[in-house]
């Protein structure tokens, strides 16, 4: 079984448990009552490249990150640096998240929030919604095309923005039929686990003007991000690099500076 076949295995075990607990009405009702969703593309699409910063306390490719105590803490100060979303790692198993992290970091900051799991189900959808998500990570990977069409639409419909991402030319012809409007290209290979920072580069061509395009994983630092810029990207997710460094607010606000260099602002 696949590394993603297996995470999305007890995905699907803890979501069980959650909906024999929580009823589908009563997601719609927190839903409605959520503050109104803010718009993802225009979080991400501006003059330079956007940061989007990542509550992340473990990974299967690397284990433990960080304690993260206190995720309001570190969104906080991730705001503060200048991120333009924040990505909540809300998968329990391998990446040690939790709703309950999404519910922290909404009740701090202002700054739009993506969910980020392994989304396969609309109920998934209707929980970011309700705990205040912006955005939802859909992975194409993860979903046959009648699925990963059917969650964009849910995802829109309900004021989502779905971030749909991607690992190679196939996948971005997937996510563009589906109506995917901002596409991530993460460097990840879901099978190794490998970080390859060329696979951007090797397949940005794929993605049509007009699509907000983000680079994922392995960005170390500014010059990774100007790396990414001058490749087109329009924004950059980071999580390890920021976690485990000493102060997550000037890594936060150096990577802003490098992404806003008048060098790279060019591109588009
Ligand atoms: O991080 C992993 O090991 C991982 C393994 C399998 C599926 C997804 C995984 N990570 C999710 C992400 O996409 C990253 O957390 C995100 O892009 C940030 O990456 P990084 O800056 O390298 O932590």
């Amino acid at each position: 079984m696949s590394v993603l076949d297996s995470i999305v295995e007890g995905v699907l075990e803890d979501l069980a448990e959650r909906q024999a607990r929580v009823p589908l009405d009563e997601l719609k009702e927190l839903a409605a009552k959520a503050p109104d969703a803010k718009d993802g593309v225009a979080a991400l699409r501006g003059d330079g490249i956007r940061v989007i910063c990542e509550v992340k306390r473990s990974s299967p490719s690397k284990g433990a990150l960080a304690t993260i105590a206190d995720p309001a803490a570190l969104a906080i100060d991730y705001a503060a640096g200048g991120a333009a979303a924040i990505s909540v790692l809300t998968e329990q198993r391998r990446f040690g998240g939790s709703l309950a992290d999404l519910d922290a970091v909404r009740a701090a900051v202002d700054t739009p929030i993506l969910r980020k799991d392994f989304i396969v189900t609309a109920y998934q959808l209707w929980e970011a919604r309700a705990h205040g998500a912006d955005l939802a990570l859909l992975i194409v990977a993860a979903l046959d095309q009648p699925a990963l069409v059917s969650l964009i639409e849910r995802a829109e419909s309900i004021g989502l923005t779905p971030l749909v991402e991607v690992h190679d030319e196939e996948e971005i012809g997937r996510a563009v039929d589906a109506g995917a409007r901002i596409i991530g290209v993460n460097a990840r290979n879901l099978k190794t686990l490998q970080v390859d920072r060329n696979t951007f580069g090797n397949v940005v061509h794929a993605i049509p003007d007009g699509i907000v395009k983000v680079a994922e994983s392995g960005v170390r630092g500014p010059l990774d991000v100007i790396s990414y810029a001058n490749q087109g990207a329009d924004a950059v997710l980071v999580g390890e690099s920021l976690v485990t460094g000493r102060d997550p607010r000037a890594a936060v606000a150096d990577l802003v500076a490098a992404g806003a260099h008048p060098a790279i602002r060019h591109k588009d």
